[in-house]
Protein backbone atom coordinates (compact mmCIF):
# COMPACT_ATOMS: atom_id res chain seq x y z
CA UNK A 1 0.00 0.00 0.00
CA UNK A 2 2.73 2.38 0.75
CA UNK A 3 6.27 1.39 -0.61
CA UNK A 4 9.08 3.93 0.43
CA UNK A 5 12.18 3.83 -1.58
CA UNK A 6 15.89 4.35 -0.57
CA UNK A 7 14.32 7.68 0.24
CA UNK A 8 17.37 10.48 1.48
CA UNK A 9 16.14 13.96 2.60
CA UNK A 10 18.97 16.65 3.58
CA UNK A 11 18.27 19.71 4.80
CA UNK A 12 21.62 21.76 3.96
CA UNK A 13 24.06 19.34 5.89
CA UNK A 14 21.76 17.54 8.04
CA UNK A 15 21.12 14.36 7.27
CA UNK A 16 17.27 13.84 7.70
CA UNK A 17 16.56 10.64 6.12
CA UNK A 18 19.25 8.21 4.86
CA UNK A 19 18.49 5.85 2.92
CA UNK A 20 14.74 4.16 4.22
CA UNK A 21 13.20 1.86 2.65
CA UNK A 22 9.74 -0.11 4.06
CA UNK A 23 6.14 -1.03 3.37
CA UNK A 24 3.28 -0.38 5.24
CA UNK A 25 1.02 -2.94 4.27
CA UNK A 26 -3.38 -3.26 4.09
CA UNK A 27 -4.79 -4.80 6.69
CA UNK A 28 -2.33 -4.28 9.60
CA UNK A 29 -1.30 -1.44 12.05
CA UNK A 30 2.08 -0.56 11.41
CA UNK A 31 3.81 1.76 13.83
CA UNK A 32 6.45 3.96 12.63
CA UNK A 33 8.76 4.91 15.96
CA UNK A 34 11.49 6.62 17.36
CA UNK A 35 13.18 9.30 19.42
CA UNK A 36 12.66 12.93 18.53
CA UNK A 37 13.95 14.33 15.26
CA UNK A 38 14.38 10.13 14.35
CA UNK A 39 12.62 11.73 10.76
CA UNK A 40 9.18 10.37 10.97
CA UNK A 41 7.33 13.65 10.35
CA UNK A 42 9.76 14.11 7.47
CA UNK A 43 9.12 10.64 6.21
CA UNK A 44 5.60 11.02 6.33
CA UNK A 45 5.42 14.69 4.86
CA UNK A 46 7.59 13.04 1.58
CA UNK A 47 4.91 9.94 1.22
CA UNK A 48 2.62 12.56 1.42
CA UNK A 49 4.20 15.06 -1.34
CA UNK A 50 4.55 17.91 0.80
CA UNK A 51 8.40 18.21 0.21
CA UNK A 52 10.39 16.93 -2.30
CA UNK A 53 13.39 13.53 -1.11
CA UNK A 54 17.00 14.63 -2.26
CA UNK A 55 17.05 10.92 -3.56
CA UNK A 56 14.50 7.70 -3.79
CA UNK A 57 10.70 7.73 -4.02
CA UNK A 58 7.30 6.84 -1.81
CA UNK A 59 4.15 5.74 -3.73
CA UNK A 60 0.96 5.34 -2.17
CA UNK A 61 -1.47 2.60 -3.52
CA UNK A 62 1.19 2.24 -6.77
CA UNK A 63 1.55 5.95 -7.59
CA UNK A 64 2.78 9.37 -6.13
CA UNK A 65 0.40 11.08 -3.69
CA UNK A 66 0.62 14.37 -5.88
CA UNK A 67 -1.08 12.06 -8.50
CA UNK A 68 -4.43 11.61 -7.02
CA UNK A 69 -7.03 13.67 -7.96
CA UNK A 70 -9.30 13.07 -5.34
CA UNK A 71 -6.04 12.30 -2.68
CA UNK A 72 -8.32 12.98 0.35
CA UNK A 73 -10.53 9.69 -1.00
CA UNK A 74 -7.23 7.40 -0.93
CA UNK A 75 -5.49 8.93 2.05
CA UNK A 76 -6.10 10.15 4.82
CA UNK A 77 -3.94 12.18 6.64
CA UNK A 78 -3.12 14.08 10.11
CA UNK A 79 0.18 15.75 10.30
CA UNK A 80 -0.30 18.86 11.72
CA UNK A 81 -2.87 19.88 14.52
CA UNK A 82 -3.32 23.12 13.81
CA UNK A 83 -4.78 22.49 10.62
CA UNK A 84 -7.90 23.99 11.12
CA UNK A 85 -9.36 27.72 11.09
CA UNK A 86 -9.52 28.67 14.57
CA UNK A 87 -12.87 30.81 13.85
CA UNK A 88 -14.49 27.93 12.03
CA UNK A 89 -16.28 25.56 13.93
CA UNK A 90 -15.62 21.50 13.60
CA UNK A 91 -18.92 21.13 11.60
CA UNK A 92 -17.62 23.70 9.20
CA UNK A 93 -14.73 22.56 9.44
CA UNK A 94 -14.86 19.26 8.04
CA UNK A 95 -17.96 20.54 5.65
CA UNK A 96 -15.67 22.44 3.70
CA UNK A 97 -12.98 19.83 2.98
CA UNK A 98 -16.15 17.33 2.45
CA UNK A 99 -17.19 20.17 -0.32
CA UNK A 100 -13.65 20.34 -1.92
CA UNK A 101 -14.20 16.22 -3.19
CA UNK A 102 -18.21 16.05 -3.35
CA UNK A 103 -18.27 14.16 0.02
CA UNK A 104 -21.50 14.43 0.87
CA UNK A 105 -22.72 16.49 4.52
CA UNK A 106 -24.30 13.07 5.71
CA UNK A 107 -20.81 11.53 5.92
CA UNK A 108 -19.90 14.92 8.17
CA UNK A 109 -22.36 13.68 10.49
CA UNK A 110 -20.95 9.97 10.51
CA UNK A 111 -16.79 11.03 11.18
CA UNK A 112 -18.49 13.78 14.17
CA UNK A 113 -20.10 10.90 15.33
CA UNK A 114 -17.39 8.04 14.73
CA UNK A 115 -14.49 10.55 16.73
CA UNK A 116 -17.15 11.32 19.45
CA UNK A 117 -17.21 15.30 18.71
CA UNK A 118 -21.06 15.39 18.36
CA UNK A 119 -21.61 17.64 21.48
CA UNK A 120 -18.69 19.92 20.24
CA UNK A 121 -19.23 19.99 16.58
CA UNK A 122 -20.86 23.52 16.36
CA UNK A 123 -18.02 25.15 18.75
CA UNK A 124 -15.31 27.40 16.77
CA UNK A 125 -11.59 25.11 16.92
CA UNK A 126 -9.74 27.95 18.41
CA UNK A 127 -11.96 26.65 22.20
CA UNK A 128 -10.90 23.21 21.35
CA UNK A 129 -8.61 21.42 24.17
CA UNK A 130 -5.48 19.33 22.34
CA UNK A 131 -7.61 16.29 22.22
CA UNK A 132 -10.37 17.77 20.55
CA UNK A 133 -8.10 19.05 18.28
CA UNK A 134 -6.80 15.58 17.73
CA UNK A 135 -9.99 14.22 17.21
CA UNK A 136 -10.56 17.06 14.64
CA UNK A 137 -7.78 15.91 12.95
CA UNK A 138 -8.61 12.13 12.57
CA UNK A 139 -12.06 13.18 11.63
CA UNK A 140 -10.93 15.00 8.59
CA UNK A 141 -8.43 11.91 8.10
CA UNK A 142 -11.71 9.72 8.12
CA UNK A 143 -13.83 11.58 6.02
CA UNK A 144 -13.00 10.44 2.23
CA UNK A 145 -13.11 6.70 3.60
CA UNK A 146 -10.00 6.00 2.35
CA UNK A 147 -7.98 2.80 2.59
CA UNK A 148 -4.84 4.30 3.79
CA UNK A 149 -4.29 6.58 7.07
CA UNK A 150 -1.29 7.87 7.92
CA UNK A 151 -1.12 9.75 11.39
CA UNK A 152 1.81 11.62 12.96
CA UNK A 153 1.79 11.38 16.67
CA UNK A 154 -2.57 10.78 16.72
CA UNK A 155 -2.39 9.94 20.72
CA UNK A 156 -0.63 13.04 21.19
CA UNK A 157 -3.18 15.06 23.83
CA UNK A 158 -5.23 12.42 24.19
CA UNK A 159 -7.06 10.77 27.31
CA UNK A 160 -7.58 7.35 28.59
CA UNK A 161 -10.61 7.01 26.91
CA UNK A 162 -9.31 8.59 23.80
CA UNK A 163 -6.33 6.30 23.21
CA UNK A 164 -8.46 2.84 24.17
CA UNK A 165 -11.24 4.72 21.41
CA UNK A 166 -8.25 5.78 18.95
CA UNK A 167 -6.71 1.88 19.15
CA UNK A 168 -10.03 0.47 18.61
CA UNK A 169 -10.56 2.53 15.43
CA UNK A 170 -7.20 1.59 14.52
CA UNK A 171 -7.64 -1.83 14.82
CA UNK A 172 -11.29 -1.85 13.36
CA UNK A 173 -10.01 0.22 10.31
CA UNK A 174 -6.83 -2.74 9.87
CA UNK A 175 -9.66 -5.65 10.06
CA UNK A 176 -11.56 -3.94 7.19
CA UNK A 177 -8.66 -3.99 5.13
CA UNK A 178 -7.08 -0.17 5.54
CA UNK A 179 -3.54 0.58 5.78
CA UNK A 180 -3.10 2.18 8.92
CA UNK A 181 0.31 3.96 9.61
CA UNK A 182 0.98 6.30 12.65
CA UNK A 183 4.12 7.41 14.56
CA UNK A 184 4.96 7.80 17.85
CA UNK A 185 7.68 8.35 19.95
CA UNK A 186 6.76 5.53 23.04
CA UNK A 187 6.38 1.72 22.20
CA UNK A 188 3.92 1.67 25.38
CA UNK A 189 1.69 3.71 22.81
CA UNK A 190 1.47 1.25 20.05
CA UNK A 191 2.45 -2.21 21.40
CA UNK A 192 -1.64 -2.62 22.07
CA UNK A 193 -2.31 -1.65 18.49
CA UNK A 194 0.31 -2.60 16.22
CA UNK A 195 0.67 -5.67 13.89
CA UNK A 196 4.36 -4.05 12.53
CA UNK A 197 6.74 -1.79 13.89
CA UNK A 198 9.62 0.22 11.75
CA UNK A 199 12.19 1.86 14.39
CA UNK A 200 13.63 4.49 13.16
CA UNK A 201 17.23 6.79 14.48
CA UNK A 202 18.56 9.19 12.75
CA UNK A 203 16.89 9.15 8.85
CA UNK A 204 17.34 5.14 9.02
CA UNK A 205 15.68 2.05 9.73
CA UNK A 206 17.31 0.38 13.03
CA UNK A 207 14.35 -2.45 12.73
CA UNK A 208 11.29 -3.44 10.88
CA UNK A 209 9.43 -6.36 12.44
CA UNK A 210 6.21 -7.92 13.20
CA UNK A 211 5.15 -6.36 16.95
CA UNK A 212 5.79 -10.35 18.24
CA UNK A 213 9.26 -10.20 17.41
CA UNK A 214 10.09 -7.10 19.63
CA UNK A 215 8.10 -9.45 22.48
CA UNK A 216 10.55 -12.66 21.94
CA UNK A 217 13.72 -9.98 21.96
CA UNK A 218 12.40 -8.84 25.41
CA UNK A 219 12.66 -11.70 26.93
CA UNK A 220 15.71 -11.65 29.13
CA UNK A 221 17.37 -14.74 30.68
CA UNK A 222 19.19 -14.61 33.74
CA UNK A 223 22.02 -17.36 34.60
CA UNK A 224 23.80 -18.19 38.00
CA UNK A 225 27.16 -20.33 37.63
CA UNK A 226 30.49 -20.81 38.66
CA UNK A 227 31.60 -20.77 35.53
CA UNK A 228 30.30 -17.91 33.84
CA UNK A 229 33.00 -15.99 32.41
CA UNK A 230 33.42 -19.62 29.94
CA UNK A 231 29.84 -20.11 29.60
CA UNK A 232 29.36 -16.54 28.38
CA UNK A 233 32.16 -17.03 25.48
CA UNK A 234 30.27 -20.27 24.67
CA UNK A 235 26.90 -18.73 24.54
CA UNK A 236 27.93 -15.50 22.34
CA UNK A 237 29.66 -17.79 19.85
CA UNK A 238 26.06 -19.65 19.81
CA UNK A 239 24.69 -15.78 18.91
CA UNK A 240 23.29 -14.61 22.23
CA UNK A 241 24.29 -11.07 23.63
CA UNK A 242 25.64 -11.44 27.16
CA UNK A 243 25.94 -9.00 30.08
CA UNK A 244 28.10 -10.33 32.99
CA UNK A 245 27.11 -8.66 36.60
CA UNK A 246 29.48 -10.27 39.32
CA UNK A 247 31.78 -12.92 39.25
CA UNK A 248 28.56 -15.81 38.64
CA UNK A 249 25.80 -13.90 36.63
CA UNK A 250 24.75 -13.44 33.52
CA UNK A 251 21.87 -11.59 31.68
CA UNK A 252 21.34 -13.41 28.44
CA UNK A 253 19.06 -12.19 25.67
CA UNK A 254 18.86 -13.88 21.63
CA UNK A 255 18.13 -17.40 23.55
CA UNK A 256 15.23 -18.99 24.78
CA UNK A 257 15.96 -20.59 28.82
CA UNK A 258 15.64 -24.05 27.06
CA UNK A 259 18.30 -23.25 24.84
CA UNK A 260 20.78 -21.87 27.49
CA UNK A 261 19.90 -25.35 29.55
CA UNK A 262 20.79 -27.59 26.77
CA UNK A 263 23.98 -25.77 26.11
CA UNK A 264 25.11 -26.11 29.72
CA UNK A 265 24.36 -29.81 29.49
CA UNK A 266 26.82 -30.27 25.81
CA UNK A 267 29.26 -28.54 27.78
CA UNK A 268 29.29 -30.20 31.14
CA UNK A 269 28.32 -26.45 32.84
CA UNK A 270 26.58 -26.98 35.87
CA UNK A 271 24.19 -23.87 36.58
CA UNK A 272 22.63 -22.54 39.83
CA UNK A 273 19.71 -20.67 38.25
CA UNK A 274 18.14 -20.36 35.01
CA UNK A 275 15.50 -18.47 35.09
CA UNK A 276 13.34 -16.34 32.35
CA UNK A 277 12.43 -12.61 32.71
CA UNK A 278 11.42 -10.29 30.78
CA UNK A 279 12.12 -6.63 29.88
CA UNK A 280 9.42 -4.24 28.75
CA UNK A 281 8.74 -3.65 25.34
CA UNK A 282 9.90 0.03 26.17
CA UNK A 283 12.61 -0.74 27.80
CA UNK A 284 13.91 -3.04 24.27
CA UNK A 285 12.70 -0.23 22.77
CA UNK A 286 15.03 2.00 24.26
CA UNK A 287 18.14 -0.02 23.97
CA UNK A 288 17.60 0.01 20.29
CA UNK A 289 16.87 3.75 20.13
CA UNK A 290 20.25 4.61 22.84
CA UNK A 291 22.98 5.42 20.35
CA UNK A 292 20.48 7.37 17.90
CA UNK A 293 19.02 10.02 20.10
CA UNK A 294 19.44 12.90 19.03
CA UNK A 295 17.73 15.45 21.87
CA UNK A 296 19.11 14.20 24.67
CA UNK A 297 19.35 15.79 28.13
CA UNK A 298 21.67 16.75 30.47
CA UNK A 299 20.68 14.85 33.28
CA UNK A 300 20.63 11.37 31.37
CA UNK A 301 24.12 11.68 29.80
CA UNK A 302 25.92 14.62 30.30
CA UNK A 303 25.26 15.34 26.77
CA UNK A 304 24.16 19.19 25.62
CA UNK A 305 20.56 19.03 25.03
CA UNK A 306 19.35 20.91 22.12
N1 LIG B 1 12.39 22.10 7.35
C1 LIG B 1 13.48 21.65 7.96
N2 LIG B 1 14.66 22.31 7.88
C2 LIG B 1 15.77 21.84 8.48
N3 LIG B 1 15.83 20.71 9.20
C3 LIG B 1 14.69 20.00 9.32
C4 LIG B 1 13.45 20.44 8.72
N4 LIG B 1 12.50 19.52 9.03
C5 LIG B 1 13.10 18.56 9.78
N5 LIG B 1 14.41 18.87 9.96
C6 LIG B 1 15.40 18.03 10.69
O1 LIG B 1 15.27 16.72 10.22
C7 LIG B 1 15.41 15.79 11.29
C8 LIG B 1 14.17 14.91 11.36
O2 LIG B 1 13.08 15.71 11.84
P1 LIG B 1 11.60 15.12 11.97
O3 LIG B 1 10.73 16.27 12.40
O4 LIG B 1 11.26 14.41 10.74
O5 LIG B 1 11.76 14.08 13.15
P2 LIG B 1 10.64 13.32 13.99
O6 LIG B 1 11.09 11.91 14.12
O7 LIG B 1 9.30 13.57 13.39
O8 LIG B 1 10.76 14.05 15.39
P3 LIG B 1 9.62 14.45 16.48
O9 LIG B 1 9.26 13.19 17.21
O10 LIG B 1 10.35 15.43 17.34
O11 LIG B 1 8.49 15.07 15.72
C9 LIG B 1 15.67 16.60 12.55
O12 LIG B 1 17.05 16.65 12.74
C10 LIG B 1 15.10 17.96 12.19
O13 LIG B 1 15.78 18.97 12.90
Amino acid sequence: MIEVEHLTKRFGDRLALDDLSFRVDAGKVTAFLGPNGAGKTTTMRLILGLDRPTSGRALVGGRAFRDYVDPICQVGALLDTKFAHPRRTAFDHLLVIAATHRIPRSRVHEVIEETGLESVAGERVLKFSLGMTQRLGIASALLGSPRILILDEPVNGLDIDGVSWFRELCRRYAADGAAVFLSSHLMSEVERVADQVIVLGRGRVLKDAPLFEFRQGAAVVSVVTEHATEFAAHLERLGASVLMSGDHSLSVTGLSAAEIGSAALRQGIALERLNEESRSLEDSYRVLTDQDIEFRSMTNSGDVAE
